[in-house]
């Protein structure tokens, strides 16, 4: 099976690359080479390939920066899956694609489901929104796997901004009125390898238009960036890492509303897994087990417990 990949130098399409390898053949298509911006070149990168199937975790994934480059943004996330799913549909490949829990506009008091309603109440969120619609209306077979709040041990994520603030800070503040779940891009990578390899089985065209459309992809339970911040800070504390910050008790929870910077952010990120499971049998770890998984790496990779500074 040959395998088309984006984004192979972001959190999870790294992750993609690393388990995928040796498990099939892999053409993964960099900016340099397949640059989301230039859609004719997406087109013809796509023919040239001729992949079996095609998993695109490339995205602009820059939400402050996007209110002020709406176009670009909007090309990325909005058009470029559209041409995506046009080829992807002309080879008979079915298109595995990543979207957001900034489609909604976090208004609702229990878990998003997928057929909920999308109102993305920014940029960033309306070009990942558009990008779904226009894969569901070019191609047959596809699965959007909808996540929320990512973070990895080698990419730039709010995991590793904590770090950084518990390193430098005795005391700071973080947003505490959104909620959601942090879900580690390994984890993201594991369970989209296993739908794909599907047992060994390998992926069929009529197995992913059977099964086509949207699907929850995030850690169980849920938290606010808050809590979020107060368990990395525990967890540090419990890998002997030397910080200046003196616990999570002096973490405080401050209002979006007392954050500088815009956008604005859905209040409830929390989407229902319920479908994963049902449709595949997938049970998502709790979103405390992966943070504290990724922490112990992020600890032995950058030798955070022999005082070392993540840079
Ligand atoms: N990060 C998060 O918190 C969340 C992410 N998602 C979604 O998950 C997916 C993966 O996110 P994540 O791994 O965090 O993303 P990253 O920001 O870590 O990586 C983005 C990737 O996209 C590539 N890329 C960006 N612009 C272009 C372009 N014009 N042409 C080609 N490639 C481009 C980047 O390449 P380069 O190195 O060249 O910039 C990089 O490889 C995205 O669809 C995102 O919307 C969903 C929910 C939460
Ligand atoms: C860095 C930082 C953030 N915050 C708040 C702001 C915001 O409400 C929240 C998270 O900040 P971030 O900058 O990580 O937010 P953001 O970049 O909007 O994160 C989002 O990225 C996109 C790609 C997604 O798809 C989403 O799932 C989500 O992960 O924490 C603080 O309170 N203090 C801080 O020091
Ligand atoms: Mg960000």
């Amino acid at each position: 099976m040959k395998i088309l990949l984006t984004g192979e130098s972001g959190q999870i399409g790294n992750e993609l690359a690393l388990s995928l390898r040796g498990k099939a053949e892999i053409i993964s298509l960099s900016r340099a080479r397949m640059n989301l911006a230039d859609l004719d070149q997406v087109r013809d990168a796509i023919r040239a390939a001729r992949p079996d199937l095609i998993i695109n975790p490339a995205a602009y994934t820059a939400v402050v920066k996007a209110e002020s480059e709406p176009e670009l943004a909007t090309r990325i996330n909005g058009e470029a899956p559209g041409i995506i799913a046009e080829e992807a549909q002309r080879l008979g490949a079915p298109l595995v694609h990543y979207s957001t829990d900034y489609v909604f506009d976090g208004t609702k008091d229990t878990p998003y489901d997928e057929d909920d309603k999308t109102h993305p109440i920014n940029v960033y969120g309306q070009s990942k929104c558009a990008g779904e619609e226009a894969i569901a209306r070019n191609c047959e077979a596809y699965w959007i796997l909808r996540t929320s709040w990512v973070y990895s041990v080698g990419g730039g994520n709010f995991l590793k901004t904590v770090i950084r603030l518990a390193q430098e800070q005795e005391k700071f503040t973080i947003v505490g009125d959104q909620f959601g779940a942090p879900t580690w891009s390994k984890t993201i990578s594991d369970v989209t390898v296993r739908l794909v390899l599907n047992g060994g089985a390998e992926i069929s065209r009529d197995r992913v238009r059977d099964t086509s459309g949207i699907y929850h992809l995030t850690a169980a339970g849920e938290t606010s960036w808050h809590g979020y911040a107060s368990f990395i800070v525990d967890q540090l504390q419990a890998l002997n890492v030397p910080v200046k910050v003196g616990g999570s008790a002096v973490i405080t929870p401050v209002p979006s509303s007392t954050y500088p910077v815009p956008p604005h952010r859905p209040k409830s990120s929390r989407l229902s897994g319920a479908k994963l499971t049902s449709a595949f049998g997938v049970t998502m770890p709790s979103w405390q087990t992966d943070v504290a998984a990724c922490l112990k790496d992020i600890v032995r990779e950058y030798g955070l417990a022999e005082g070392r500074k993540l840079a």
